[in-house]
């Protein structure tokens, strides 16, 4: 699997262009057994779960090309049923979104239990009560989810708790259903409304996505289509943390800058200085970062997936931060790692309180998941000294080739392959 190894102190400069999102696509290509045609999706980022999902559409009957640009043609007219095998499910959180669009296209579905990171509970009990709300029975048993359905009708589910992956699972799951169906406190993240106009494209009815109240008609049928997936806003703002943490100079080309907002808000607070521009944002930091307090919550609040990233920078900041994580309680595993470089930090129950120290020390680290990967990355980039990055691929699965993104911004830093 290998290992990463920074050598600290560089200053980043210069530009680095953001991949799609992972957090859309990992939806969106489930997402085309609904056509049963023919996709092309363009901007798919080159990461380990697009491939697993790549297999698994193939494990399915689809045919399925990914070609060095990110584009996917993926054609599901060839899929029958949707059955999806543990060895492949449990690789990845996303392929729960088969629930939803196998259950849309077939009427029945099972899939095992979806993996993804070990950051806390990750409940599916609101995807099932809408999946049962349009008329279908679930069983889980042995590990397996097995959703049936003589026939799907639009219904209104009102979510419980705002969850991104059930918000998208209704979608898929309510698109082809009669009548009409609204999902109330839906989630708004971008990915959202990434999946909905991707549905829109291939012939849905979804109004609303990106509001709280979501409207679907069902339709008929959908057909193929061609869609672009919009840029990551998580490796985005990970490269702006990277740029301020490190004193640098960056501009972050390809973002959509409202989507970044709490991000860019964060670090103006700390010191930097952001720019937006059209379509990239220059993120500067020239003096000593401040602390600041940051509270994890659903879009637009400040992203989850942003807060280990982000937590890593304040440990060389000055003063005290204090973390609250509102989405995952289990998002703080990484800590004990960040202590093994120095870092002075305080877990209680979802709250970590960060002392800032003078400087990090380069150590050996292992990765505990995704973002804790790139919290541990900054972290290198910043420590004094030698830093090796265990467990990679964790970074993989969401990272789209960052250690040539980052020397070429002037890291030093490589990949060790064992
Ligand atoms: C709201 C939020 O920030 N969601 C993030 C979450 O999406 P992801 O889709 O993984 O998680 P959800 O948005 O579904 O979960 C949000 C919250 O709702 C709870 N929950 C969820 C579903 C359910 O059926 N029952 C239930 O109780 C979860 O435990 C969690 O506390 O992780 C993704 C990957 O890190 C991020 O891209 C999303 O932005
Ligand atoms: C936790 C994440 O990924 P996943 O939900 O796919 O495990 C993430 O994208 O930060």
């Amino acid at each position: 699997m290998g290992k990463i190894v920074i050598e600290g102190g560089a200053k980043l400069k210069g530009k680095v262009e953001i991949s799609g999102f992972k957090n859309a696509a990992v939806a969106i290509i489930p997402a085309t057994l609904l056509a049963g045609d023919k996709c092309i999706i363009e901007n798919v980022p080159l990461i380990k779960d697009v491939y697993i999902l790549k297999e698994i559409m193939e494990s399915l009957g689809a045919e399925v090309e990914l070609d060095d640009k990110g584009i996917m043609t993926v054609d599901t007219s060839t899929v029958k049923k949707c059955s999806t095998p543990y060895d492949l499910a449990k690789k990845l959180r996303a392929s729960y979104y088969l629930l939803g669009a196998g259950l849309g296209k077939f009427k029945e579905v099972e899939v095992s239990y979806p993996g993804g990171c070990d950051i806390g509970t990750r409940p599916i009990d609101q995807h099932i009560k809408g999946f049962e709300a349009l008329g279908a029975k679930v069983n889980i048993e042995h590990g397996l989810i097995e959703c049936k359905a003589e026939k799907l009708t639009g219904a209104k589910i009102y979510l419980d708790v705002v969850s991104v992956g059930a918000t998208i699972n209704i979608m898929l799951a309510s698109v082809l259903a009669e009548g009409t169906t609204v999902i109330e406190n839906a989630a708004k993240e971008p990915h959202i409304v990434d999946v909905a106009n991707f549905l829109n494209s291939m012939g849905a009815n979804i109004r609303g996505a990106g509001t709280d109240v979501i409207k679907i008609k069902g339709v008929k049928e959908l057909h193929g289509c061609t869609y672009s997936v919009i840029p990551d806003q998580i490796e985005a703002g990970t490269y702006m943390i990277a740029a301020a943490a490190t004193g640098g100079d960056v501009i972050v080309d390809n973002v959509i800058p409202t989507h970044l907002e709490p991000v860019t808000a964060k670090l103006r607070e700390i010191g930097a200085e952001v720019i937006e521009y059209g379509d990239s944002i220059r993120v500067t930091a020239n003096k000593e970062l401040k602390n600041a307090n940051i509270k994890t919550l659903p879009y637009p609040g400040f992203p989850t997936d942003l807060q280990q990233p982000m937590t890593a920078m304040l440990c060389k900041a000055n003063g005290t931060s204090v973390i609250t994580e509102n989405i995952f309680e289990g998002r703080f595993k990484y800590v004990d790692e960040l202590k093994r470089m120095g870092a002075k930090i305080k877990v209680e129950g979802r709250t970590a309180v960060v002392e800032g120290v003078k400087n990090l020390s380069g150590a050996k680290i292992s990765v505990t998941d995704l973002r804790a990967g790139a919290a541990f990355i900054i972290a290198g980039l910043i420590a004094e000294g030698i830093t090796e990055i265990y467990n990679i691929y964790h970074i993989d699965r969401g990272y789209e080739k960052i250690e040539n993104k980052l020397m070429n911004l002037g890291a030093k830093i490589k990949r060790i392959k064992e």
